[in-house]
């Protein structure tokens, strides 16, 4: 019990809900609501299977369950089907029944975001939502039906998930999918759009991790012919491979096997022909070939050519060119290498690297590197590409829904890997950093920005409010514009207008001749080695190391920065990623090259963002907003700024959101490693959650700082505070004026909010659970017509 006397010990306090309170639905209705005490209602629901809480009307909040549960199938999306927000318990299927409810009333676009750390469960939710969606609406001239998405699932994962330290099967790439409604609210049209994927990690081989898996399926799996005219017949996997790591065990092969054919299939059911999945693992096991081809040295000189030249010839033969034109386009003419004397004319467009005085610092390896990822980034838009054409149409449509799946939160330490987080880990840290400030701006500044408007006064502790963590100051430590029009009065604002972020000041670096990662980091101490930046950034013990206290110090991540300059330059890898681009566009193979050109071209294409380029990027055909939203920042793209591509990207995808009615899922982790349950534990799978819930399951500490990085709390607060759903005065007038047969209004009506007013009192309500506001009226309107089903009844 609180001591009212000690203020001291009360503050330390939570004040615990009475046992009715127990398994709410909705934590917002908690009598006392604090940490303690959503934590509790969290815990209890979990020890009952019950994965989802609400936590206001455009949260969810769901906790991996570690293991399969019968909670989703065709029989329950018809319990959720029809039904309205308030009538549906909390689900995952009625985050997106009450999106579509909303679209169909409103016919404004909708969207689900799905937040939380790596492994917590974005992508399975995801895909829930979408699969009821398509189940419960249904699509025209089945455009898009349950099989294709699975098949879409299964090549995407294929091409864009890997195994990390936090998840068997982490998304390295940011998806959003669009649903297109027409009039009488079925999917005319889809489309997906790729931003940001990872696609460097095709040349990584970190420990513990994997590539994406569709290079162990091809490599494993394929059998036959097509293995021989791969040339991976031979394979032996004791190659010394600069890319891929190729040591698998016996039963790994059988299952790369069944998945190779589960690929396949799933290209055929979405209408990718024979010839077209040819050309594309010719591509990748091309990119096999050149890790075996290695680079080395030419003799005591600084060029470069390629260590095995069999393997190189084999990839040019698959990527329908010559081992020459493949050495002069990676490695540069004056390289020597394999350029004979009589060399015919240079077919391709593309300069070599040498041409254009870019070798400079470029290591063989590095430039080979380039390649691969570039040939890679094609393969992936092309895919992309294919399924577009598979599931769009071009019928007229009136609104959509989209829904977003990134790669999750990204701390390896808490799964074991103490040599610090990646540059590309960073740049997925802050894509979920933005992500949050838009959870921030929709739950906490534009509530309250609308109650100043409408001159609404709502009883908010100022105490609390005081209190409210935010997600900008660390948003803005990676990614401030310098402000160079501020007017200046003092050296502080000299030095703040002055100030800019990591991200703008990795770039800068990259460019600066003699730069490298020590100098980056003196720079970024000289902005932020102040006191003031003391709780967001510090140096860490081990060299090139600092620390950043990531989702309002609730997830501190130590990142090493070895290399990120490398990363962030535009030359040299740059370049022979897009030298990558023209080698397929102009093979010498009409299949390779018919797919690559027309992958360009296709009309609802998918716009391919990613880290290192926008290539093929083409925006969606309905979506205008989207058009007009990633065209921002060209000058960034044109540059090929790896830094300023991110910030931009996320520009984009932060402002089509804004556009829509945002539903978020926060999916939570109940341990560190729940993303590895399916190898972890095998056996833990098998078992229903209920029996597997105690402290040592849900870790609570964990627990704890995702509510707080997700900034549950305040936004929950603020919602039973305030008054969340708001109606115009004019409309409110017109849809309840039946319930109040006694108001007689003076017509025509001069004062709409008097009018409104004199209603309310007609209607007898209660005046605590209303305000009238300047334009609207705002409190919960299901109560006024809860009270008058309930007088009908009462007289009737
Ligand atoms: N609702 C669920 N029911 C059953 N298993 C689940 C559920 N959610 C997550 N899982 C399990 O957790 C694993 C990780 O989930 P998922 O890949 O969806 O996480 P994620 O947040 O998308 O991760 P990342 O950000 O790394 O891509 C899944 O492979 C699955 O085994």
């Amino acid at each position: 019990m609180p001591d009212k006397d000690n203020q001291l010990t009360h503050s330390y306090i939570e004040t615990a809900n009475p046992t009715q309170f127990d398994r709410l639905e909705d934590i917002t209705n908690l009598r006392y609501l604090n940490e303690s005490s959503i934590l509790h209602t969290l815990r209890q629901r979990y020890a009952s299977n019950l994965i989802h809480t609400n936590a206001g009307s455009n949260t969810l909040l769901v906790i991996n369950p570690m293991a399969p549960l019968a909670i989703y199938s065709e029989k329950v999306v018809a319990l959720f089907k029809g039904c309205k927000s308030e009538d549906m318990p909390p689900h995952i299927y009625s985050v997106a029944q009450s999106a579509y409810h909303n679209m169909l009333s409103t016919r404004k676009d909708q969207s689900i975001l799905f937040l939380g750390r790596s492994g917590s469960g974005k992508t399975t939710n995801f895909r829930h939502s979408l699969q009821y969606l398509l189940t419960a609406t249904g699509s025209v001239n089945k455009v898009l039906t349950v099989e294709k998405l699975t098949s879409i699932w299964t090549v995407l994962e294929s091409f864009g998930n890997c195994k990390t330290m936090t998840n068997t099967n982490a998304t390295r790439f940011t998806q959003i999918f669009s649903l297109d409604f027409d009039q009488t609210g079925t999917i005319a049209s889809a489309s997906i759009q790729i931003l940001m994927l990872e696609k460097s990690r095709i040349t990584k081989r970190l420990e513990g991790e994997s590539s994406f898996h569709v290079i162990q399926r091809l490599l494993f799996g394929v059998e036959g012919n097509l293995r021989k005219e791969l040339f991976l017949d031979q394979m032996t996997g004791n190659e010394n491979n600069v890319f891929f790591n190729l040591h698998q065990k016996h039963e790994d092969k059988q299952r790369m096997q069944v998945e190779f054919g589960k690929i396949c299939a799933s290209m055929s059911a979405l209408g990718i022909g024979e010839v077209e999945q040819k050309v594309l693992w010719s591509v990748l096991a091309a990119l096999y070939h050149l890790g075996n081809a290695g680079a080395n040295k030419v003799g005591n000189s600084s060029r470069y050519q390629f260590a095995n030249p069999q393997s190189a010839q084999r990839a040019a033969h698959l990527l329908g060119t010559t081992a020459e034109e493949l050495s002069r386009v990676t490695f540069g003419l004056s390289s020597g290498g394999m350029v004979t004397p009589n060399a015919p004319r240079q077919p391709f467009r593309t300069p070599s690297p040498t041409d254009r005085g870019l070798e400079r610092d470029v290591s063989g390896l590095e430039a080979l590197e380039g390649l691969v990822i570039g040939l890679y980034a094609e393969v992936f838009n092309a895919v992309a590409s294919m399924i577009n054409k598979s599931i769009s149409a071009s019928t007229y449509t009136v609104s959509s829904i989209l829904l977003v799946d990134t790669p999750g939160f990204q701390n390896p330490a808490t799964c074991g890997r103490q040599t610090g987080a990646s540059f590309e880990d960073l740049c997925h840290n802050y894509l979920q950093e933005r992500l949050q400030l838009l959870y921030h701006h929709t739950n906490l500044v534009a509530p309250k920005d609308r109650y100043l408007q409408e001159n609404i006064d709502i009883d908010l502790d100022e105490h609390e409010h005081d209190n409210l963590i935010n997600p900008l100051p660390l948003v803005n430590l990676l990614d401030k514009t310098a402000q160079n029009t501020v007017v200046r009065t003092s050296q502080n604002d000299l030095h703040e207008a002055d100030r800019r972020g990591m991200l703008w000041l990795l770039d800068e670096e990259a460019i600066y001749p003699g730069s490298n990662d020590e100098s980056f980091l003196e720079r970024l101490f000289t902005h932020y080695g102040d006191r003031d930046h003391q709780l967001l950034l510090r140096k860490a013990p081990g060299n090139n190391q600092i620390i950043l206290q990531h989702l309002q110090g609730t997830n501190p991540v130590l990142y090493n920065c070895s290399g990120w300059l490398k990363c962030s330059r535009e030359n040299p890898i740059c370049y022979h990623i897009r030298a990558g681009v023209t080698i397929l566009q102009e093979s010498h193979r009409d299949d390779i090259n018919k797919l690559f050109v027309t992958a360009k071209g296709i009309g609802a294409s998918s716009f391919s963002g990613s880290l290192v380029g926008i290539e093929g990027s083409q925006s969606l055909r309905r979506a205008s907003s989207i058009r007009r939203t990633f065209t921002a920042g060209t000058a960034a793209i044109k540059r090929k700024s790896i830094c300023l591509q991110t910030k931009f990207t996320v520009d984009g995808l932060v402002e089509t959101l804004r556009r829509t009615k945002l539903r978020f899922v926060q999916c939570v982790l109940p341990q560190h490693n729940a993303g590895l349950c399916e190898i972890n534990s095998p056996l833990l799978a098998m078992k229903p959650a209920s029996t597997l819930n105690d402290d040592g399951i849900l870790n609570i500490p964990l627990l704890r700082s995702q509510i707080r990085g997700g900034q549950i709390l305040d936004s929950v607060r603020l919602q039973k505070l305030g008054f969340p759903s708001f109606l115009p005065l004019g409309e409110f007038r017109r849809r309840f004026r039946l319930l109040a047969p006694d108001y007689k209004p003076t017509t025509p009506v001069l004062d709409e909010r008097k009018a409104v007013e004199d209603m309310l009192l007609a209607l007898d309500m209660e005046m605590t659970s209303y305000r009238v506001g300047l334009s609207q009226v705002r409190g919960c309107f299901y109560s006024i017509v809860g009270s008058f089903t309930f007088l009908q009844t009462k007289k009737g």
